[in-house]
């Protein structure tokens, strides 16, 4: 199986979807320069989604089957429901010479394997919004075809998008939960704050902006000693 990351091999990335993860994470690698825009192939049943990637020069196509002929790493990055139908298309085209990396939440990977021919080096990773400003969590987990290389090497190309850890597989619903899904728990928070100061009296435009500050500030507070308080 050829190395990725051997010397001499080009990292060619691809991405099956277009949506949000995808462009934080390729979007990463584009900032960091990684991977340079014309080692990047995405696609998307759509043309909205591929604008961005074909603005940055990237390669783009409606084709999935594509993203295989012309790259060696590729991200999934469609909605869950859609990855095994997705598989079932591009499976003829996955090689040995591919790694595949799935962003869909709850695919495990038993599921991705079964659904790609015995062999291809899986790779499993959960991504959260703020990817989209590379300032994401990420966890990352090996199929049982993933070594250490692939995992350096994924690591590596996600550490432009944000913190990045490899963890057991029994982390991924776990992070899917508190971080994936967490984004979304904090709004709901800054939301409550801000109706009851509404409800105390307090125009609803200030009290969004106290709120939105007390929260930014207190993840600051966190991460401070407490001798420094
Ligand atoms: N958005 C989030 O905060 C998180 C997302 N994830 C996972 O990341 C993955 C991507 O999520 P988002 O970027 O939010 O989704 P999204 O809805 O923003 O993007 C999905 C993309 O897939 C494309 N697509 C749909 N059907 C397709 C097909 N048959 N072939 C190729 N592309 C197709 C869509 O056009 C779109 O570009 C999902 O599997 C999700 O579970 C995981 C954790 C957090
Ligand atoms: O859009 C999604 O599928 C993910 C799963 C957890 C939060 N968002």
């Amino acid at each position: 199986m050829a190395a990725v990351s051997a010397p001499g091999s080009t990292l060619r990335v691809g991405c099956i979807g277009a949506g949000k993860m995808a462009r934080g994470v390729l979007g990463g690698l584009l900032l960091s320069g990684k991977v340079p825009a014309q080692q990047m192939t995405v696609s998307a049943p759509s043309g909205t989604n591929l604008q961005y990637f074909r603005a940055q020069g990237c390669h783009t196509t409606h084709s999935n089957i594509s993203v295989l002929y012309e790259s060696n790493v590729i991200f999934l990055a469609t909605k869950p429901h859609v990855i095994p139908q997705v598989l079932v298309e591009i499976s003829s085209a996955v090689t040995s010479d591919h790694v595949i990396v799935s962003m869909a939440a709850g695919l495990s990977l038993q599921t991705l394997e079964e659904l790609l021919p015995d062999g291809v080096r899986i790779l499993r990773m959960c991504p959260n919004l703020p990817c989209v400003i590379q300032q994401g969590a990420v966890v990352f987990s090996r199929g049982s075809c993933a070594g250490p290389e692939e995992a350096d090497m994924l690591k590596d190309l996600l550490s432009a998008c944000g913190m990045c850890e490899e963890v057991p597989e029994s982390y991924m619903d776990i992070h899917t939960g508190i971080s994936g899904s967490g984004v979304a728990y904090v709004y709901l928070f800054a939301e409550a704050l801000v109706d009851g100061a509404v409800k105390m009296g307090m125009p609803s435009a200030i009290a969004s902006r106290i709120a939105a500050q007390t929260l930014l500030v207190s993840f600051f507070l966190t991460s401070r000693p407490t001798a420094a308080l």
